[in-house]
């Protein structure tokens, strides 16, 4: 895994959180516009573990802002609970409870309807506070007499009522939270997280039961929006109704955009230019009504030239420093590398055997699959198939374009339900199951044009495939180490080391040659531990010389494995498989070993033309 320096991130926030209610006013920072950034930082964290891990654009964090908010407010102001914390912790429970019940229902959509529920429910909210609600929220006079935070101790009671005592209460709890989002983001759960915002149907496809993850992080998210939404009540003394209101969520996205998304800081600094801007603009510049037009300039401006946020900008600065000084300093850097390597080695263990699994020495059929048909409205892709593959068997599929396997495979996998037919897989029948299930029993397949995340490395790919093996489809491992997930390491550099992968595990998977790219996607399906792996034209767009070393590849990884290859390079397939079918318009057109198949008159005819025997 990745080196990092243990806690650096936590200590420096330690010493910016100290420095900033000293330095921050000498640079025109109102204590409470200082006050006012840690909340927007700590509801931005939330968001960004949704948006920016996550991929879930949503408009609707001032529902739960609100909510959060609202019920902590009402506690301290109607009733006679006097404990200002518990009144915020029963706060961010009520926002998690309403994301649970609202995430069931929005995250049923996904991209732009996600987004557009988001903002009907923020709306509802925002009607739902002013009118049914309003003798419990006062409407639209809020609720006045919000007490400042306090912390009762048995022996006295800790009073936060000045601003720099209130800057101490907040700043612990920004950094609480930042901690709990950091333990997140370094978890495997975390790692699922990245995989669902860089490809969400491949990540289903190697078993992550994405729904669930989603609907877990967009708890997570409301809850940090309540959390903030009570301290807004505390800070201002008095709990605003335009906390529910939609410029709420926008300025939430508009902070986390102009700070930099994924990156959990960003929101943070958002909020600092955000604030500090309007500020300006209003009571220094006295603008009137044009500061919101002024801001909007600048955040279209910010936001096109500083695409991955002001904390994107700084990493990347920080990344080019760094590499000037390894460029400066050569025989500095080079031990590290050739040291790394032993490391690896070691970690393997010399025990090859633990973690991919091979076959387990059973016979007869692994799948069965009958009468497969499926139609796309008057289109007959695939035409009552019948097709059996043996425990240890290669077999190649071959037909020309258009002749129905790829989508084969996507029945075969559950990728799509077929429209008659029935498929048994080790015994059982997985015909009406899901993708995500079908990969947890062991039988899942390599796609024919790529599938990875793109943005993350070739290590945190193959991991992302590795944790639905090991940790099954679903896991709420929100503080566990990635790195000490057991067998994780192996299984990862067990897969690299079959996709010939080793060298490049640390590079970005968009940073890769093409032919790495295609024994990549091969090492995100090997690396599931399949008991039934299928890949589809793994040779597909690769130059003669990566074919050759492709072929040797998939021979090695063929030994002791059940594989069904899809492939148009017949010289390659043929070198291969055992066996191979063949399909025609939809239908089998016939089986056998490869010998039979390239003298078979109906395949010369029907597929090949001709063609092979000019090339034989
Ligand atoms: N989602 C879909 N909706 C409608 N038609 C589809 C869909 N997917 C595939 N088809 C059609 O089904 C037929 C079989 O397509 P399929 O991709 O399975 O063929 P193939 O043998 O894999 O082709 P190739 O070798 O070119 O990849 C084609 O006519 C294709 O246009």
């Amino acid at each position: 895994m990745t080196r990092q320096r243990p806690f650096l991130v936590e200590a420096l926030t330690i010493l910016a959180l100290v420095a900033a209610p000293f330095v921050l006013p000498h640079l025109g920072f109102s204590p409470a516009t200082i006050n006012r950034i840690l909340i927007w930082g700590l509801v931005g964290i939330g968001f960004d573990l949704l948006f920016g891990y996550t991929g879930l654009l949503s408009f609707g964090q001032s529902a739960f802002f609100g909510s959060g908010g609202m019920f902590a407010a009402y506690l301290l102001t109607q009733t006679s609970f006097t404990n200002t914390i518990a009144a915020l912790f029963l706060g961010t429970a009520f926002a998690g409870v309403i994301g649970y019940v609202i995430g069931l229902i929005a995250l049923r959509r996904t991209g732009i309807y996600f987004a557009m529920i988001t903002v009907a429910i923020a709306e509802v909210f925002f009607f739902v506070e002013f009118n049914p609600l309003s003798q419990y929220t006062g409407g639209e006079n809020g609720l006045p007499g919000v007490p400042p935070p306090n912390l009762p101790l048995g022996f006295t009671t800790l009073e936060f009522t000045s601003n720099l005592q209130m800057y101490a209460f907040f700043a612990f709890w920004y950094f609480v939270g930042l901690v709990i989002a950091l333990r997140i983001v370094r978890s495997p759960f975390g790692l699922v997280m990245r995989a669902i915002r860089e490809n969400p149907l491949r990540a289903q496809a190697l078993g992550h039961n994405v729904r669930s993850y989603k609907l877990v992080v967009f708890v997570i998210a409301a809850m940090y929006a309540g959390f903030g939404g009570g301290l807004l009540g505390m800070m201002q003394g008095f709990m605003p109704p335009d906390a529910f209101m939609f410029a709420t969520s926008g300025e939430i996205v508009m902070q986390t955009a102009i700070g930099g998304a994924g990156t959990l800081f960003g929101p943070l600094l958002g909020a600092i230019v955000w604030l500090y801007l309007s500020d300006f603009f209003q009571t220094v510049l006295n603008l009137g009504a044009t500061w919101r037009l002024i801001l909007g300039i600048v955040f279209v401006l910010l936001v096109c030239f500083l695409r991955r946020g002001l904390a994107g900008a700084i990493s990347d600065l920080y990344g080019k420093l760094r590499h000037r000084r390894q460029v400066a300093s050569p025989v500095g850097a080079a031990p590290a590398a050739v040291a790394a390597a032993p490391a690896a080695r070691a970690d393997m263990g010399g025990d090859a055997a633990v973690a991919i699994k091979t076959t387990t020495g059973k016979t007869g059929p692994i799948l069965k699959a009958t009468g497969l048909t499926k139609r796309y409205g008057g289109l007959l892709a695939n035409s009552d198939i019948d097709f059996t593959v043996d425990h240890g068997e290669i077999r190649g599929i071959i037909g020309p374009n258009g002749a129905g396997k790829s989508t084969f495979f996507k029945m075969l996998t559950c990728e799509v339900e077929p429209t008659a037919g029935r498929i048994i897989f080790d015994g059982k029948d997985i015909t009406e199951m899901n993708v995500t299930d079908a990969c947890q029993m062991g039988l899942t397949k390599s796609y024919q044009i790529n599938q990875l995340f793109e943005r993350l490395t070739v290590r945190q790919n193959l991991t992302i495939a590795a944790l639905g093996e090991l940790r099954g489809k679903f896991k709420l491992d929100l503080f566990r180490n990635l790195n000490k997930v057991p067998k994780l390491n192996r299984l990862v550099e067990q897969t690299a080391t079959l996709v010939n992968l080793t060298a490049r595990l640390d590079a970005p998977v968009s940073e890769l040659a093409y032919g790495e790219k295609r024994r990549l996607e091969i090492g995100l399906a090997l690396a599931t531990s399949p008991s039934l792996l299928l890949l589809d034209e793994p040779l597909a767009g690769m130059s003669p010389q990566e074919r050759v070393e492709t072929v040797a590849l998939l021979k090695s990884i063929a030994r002791g494995r059940t594989l069904v290859i899809i492939d148009h390079d017949m010289d390659s397939l043929f070198e291969l498989v055992g066996k191979v079918t063949v399909l025609q318009e939809g239908s089998l057109l016939v089986e056998g070993t490869p010998e039979e198949i390239k003298s078979n008159p109906k395949v010369q005819e029907a597929y090949l033309g001709g063609v092979y025997e000019e090339v034989a």
